[in-house]
């Protein structure tokens, strides 16, 4: 602590960090003074006393969120979490452990191990433990208010998340993990690990995290700041349909699908959703467009200004470039034609004209019948098996479940340009992406990839990926899960579980209030019953609470009608682009990965629930919830949420019981 302050006060003696001696040193001393800055508030949060082989005795080595070194001795004081001995604190109890040092593996005993919470330079507490790092420690930081942004976890990472933090050999690793295992945050701890790990070589310019949305980019941004490193870029899939189709044709985003999906399910639409979502389809588009070019290219003659290039040279000049995609091709042979025929002219006497370029192109292009990506595409549903699987929405929008096909063929027809200063790509809700869409991204990311999401967490089940419908694009992929889930407390876990089971799950054991299904009597009741809820949410100990409806229409009704009541909240819509605290209303498709203490689902009535989607909207919605869930609704109660007036010992998981009247309203209990 003694070093740590010295240095504090003499920051411009910190050794520089990556990248810091490219002309950045201003901004690299502030990194470094922030660094310094966040030692002093918390210089470290784990010890573990190692007896290396040989040794005469156990060495004690602290674990901070940053390397700290003393400056006169050079001696390290505090390791950085991602050092190589610090996996022996998330790795190994106490007695025989190793690690991999630089010298190669070090094997030895752990002979005790310490957990701390230091918080503005003041020691909370402290835990001896020889056991994983769980149990106390990990209780009392879950049990604590969700903030705004997403935190770091370095002190508490489990054995198997730090398996997948630490994993340097996967070229392409999926993880599939329960709602609330980590999986973000455990992607943005891998990014800082491959960050410290790889410094010499990878920067954040290199890294890029495909996410959902704006509002949780916007809530996952202080993580990787928290550890010492910088933010990295963030893209969408909405982003990516811009750059490609924005003059080639309007398409249906991917929320616009999703809303009108939630209105209505039209049956032969979730025909073609699901046929464009199969692994099986890429290949058949592949090969399809690969096809086009041997059978459907026909050399000719090409004449201008009384010049001649013959079809013989055509197809020969044409057969110099196999590899590239048609449109690229037919485009090189243009511009050899033109340079050709261009010279001959002159060497006559002739002039060219841009006319005369114009004309060779055009001569060049009519060599193959399709004029772009989009005719291409459109053809290959001219075959009579996939007829009727091409329906625009209008003259010029194309639906969503064509957008990427669309992309994807404009990528094997025509060179297109690809992201490739990166190195590392984040893939999160890997589930609620195509393979055709990862057959883009592979075609557009040739670099490493950390893909990760929840089978059960899809937004549209008519065209949801599992891990191994992704491993079909990424044969190389390596596939981990995790099953344990931090977020929520027993009760709300096992509540969840009725509704979308999913048997791998294993709850952390922590218990709070059971979720409650508040039953109203009219709509006007069911508002006054929320306003209710919001009252007892403003006298807990709580601070986040997030009302989470089933669309983003019922969101914005609910919305005005509580603010004009006097509520203050923050309405996240899809135009929105930052997460706030306090009081959010929002739909369940927008809460995908953000998390709340307490939970208010509104009118989880029949209607309002009834089928495959609905189902999967309710089970995200109510895995939002940390500490506390209550729903409420008028009329039937939804088919998903039967359970929960069972009386106890009815239900298979969780314990339930019969509903009790309160006031207008009955409140069923569960877990
Ligand atoms: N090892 C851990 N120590 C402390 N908290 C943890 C740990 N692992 C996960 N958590 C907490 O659990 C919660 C869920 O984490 P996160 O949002 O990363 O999960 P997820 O799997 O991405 O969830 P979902 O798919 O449901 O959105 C967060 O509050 C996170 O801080």
């Amino acid at each position: 602590m003694d070093a740590l302050a010295r240095h504090g006060r003499r920051r411009e003696g910190e050794r520089p960090r990556r990248g810091e001696h490219l002309g950045h040193l201003g901004r690299a001393r502030g990194h470094g003074a922030k660094r310094i800055q966040r030692l002093l508030t918390s210089p470290y949060f784990g010890r573990v006393d190692f007896h290396a082989s040989g040794d005469t005795e156990a060495r004690a080595h602290y674990l901070g969120v940053h390397n700290f070194s003393d400056p006169q001795t050079q001696e390290i004081v505090v390791h950085d979490w991602r050092a190589p001995v610090s996996s022996l604190y998330y790795d190994f109890e106490s007695g025989e452990a190793f690690f991999q040092a630089p010298q190669g593996i070090a094997h030895g005993e752990i002979t005790g191990k310490r957990q701390y919470k230091i918080q503005d330079g003041r020691l909370e507490y402290m835990f001896e433990s020889a056991l994983n790092i769980g149990d106390d420690v990990l209780q009392r930081e879950l049990s604590q208010s969700a903030d705004d942004k997403m935190k770091n976890i370095v002190a508490t990472i489990q054995r198997e998340q730090n398996a997948v933090i630490r994993n340097e050999t996967a070229q392409v690793l999926i993880l599939q993990g329960v709602a609330g295992s980590g999986k973000t945050s455990i992607a943005l701890h891998r990014v800082a690990f491959l960050l410290y790990r790889f410094k010499d070589t990878l920067s954040s310019d290199n890294i890029m995290i495909l996410s959902p949305n704006k509002v949780f980019g916007d809530y996952i941004a202080n993580v990787l700041p928290e550890l010492g490193e910088e933010q990295i870029a963030e893209i969408d899939f909405t982003t990516i349909a811009g750059r490609f189709l924005a003059n080639i044709t309007d398409y249906e985003t991917f929320s616009e699908q999703v809303v009108n999906l939630l209105d209505r399910v039209d049956d032969a639409a979730a025909e073609r959703m699901r046929y464009k979502a199969t692994p099986e389809f890429v290949t058949l588009l592949d090969a399809w467009i690969s096809a086009r070019t041997d059978e459907e290219f026909t050399p000719a003659e090409i004449v201008q200004k009384n010049n001649r290039l013959s079809a013989g040279w055509v197809a020969a000049t044409f057969g110099q470039s196999p590899t590239l995609p048609i449109f690229t091709r037919l485009d090189l042979l243009a511009d050899t034609a033109v340079h050709l025929l261009k010279q001959q002219a002159s060497d006559r006497g002739r002039t060219w004209t841009a006319a005369d370029t114009t004309a060779v192109r055009r001569q060049v292009r009519a060599m193959f019948p399709h004029k772009d990506a989009l005719a291409v595409y459109k053809a290959f549903y001219s075959h009579p098996a996939r007829r009727g699987l091409f329906k625009p929405l209008g003259r010029k929008k194309v639906e969503y479940a064509d957008a990427f096909p669309l992309i994807y063929t404009m990528i094997r027809t025509s060179r297109q340009e690809s992201y490739g200063r990166i190195r590392h790509l984040l893939i999160d809700e890997m589930q609620d992406y195509t393979p055709i869409q990862y057959a883009v991204v592979r075609e557009l990311f040739s670099c490493r990839m950390t893909i990760l999401g929840d089978a059960n967490q899809s937004v549209n089940p008519f065209s949801s990926s599992s891990p191994s419908t992704i491993r079909s694009i990424f044969p190389e992929a390596d596939c981990l899960e995790l099953r344990k889930s931090y977020r929520s407390t027993t009760e709300i876990t096992d509540f969840a579980q009725h509704i979308s089971r999913n048997d791998k799950i294993v709850p952390v054991e922590r218990h709070g209030r059971p979720p409650q299904v508040i039953a109203c009597t009219d709509q006007k009741g069911q508002q006054a019953q929320i306003l209710a809820l919001i009252e007892q949410h403003r006298n807990s100990e709580h601070k986040s609470l997030g009302i989470i409806c089933k669309t983003t229409a019922q969101a914005t009704t609910l919305y005005q009608a509580l603010a004009e009541a006097g509520v203050e909240l923050t309405l996240l819509d899809y135009d929105s682009a930052e997460f706030a605290g306090g009081i959010v209303i929002t739909s369940a498709h927008l809460s995908k990965g953000l998390e709340f203490d307490t939970v208010i689902v509104p009118q989880v009535d029949d209607t309002n629930y009834a089928n495959e989607m609905d189902r999967c909207m309710l089970y995200i919605a109510c895995t939002r919830a940390m500490h506390e869930l209550h729903l409420t609704h008028d009329g039937p109660v939804s088919r998903f949420l039967t359970f929960a007036g069972q009386p106890r010992g009815d239900l298979g998981v969780g314990h339930g019981e019969a509903g009790e009247i309160r006031d207008h309203a009955t409140v069923a209990r569960v877990g």
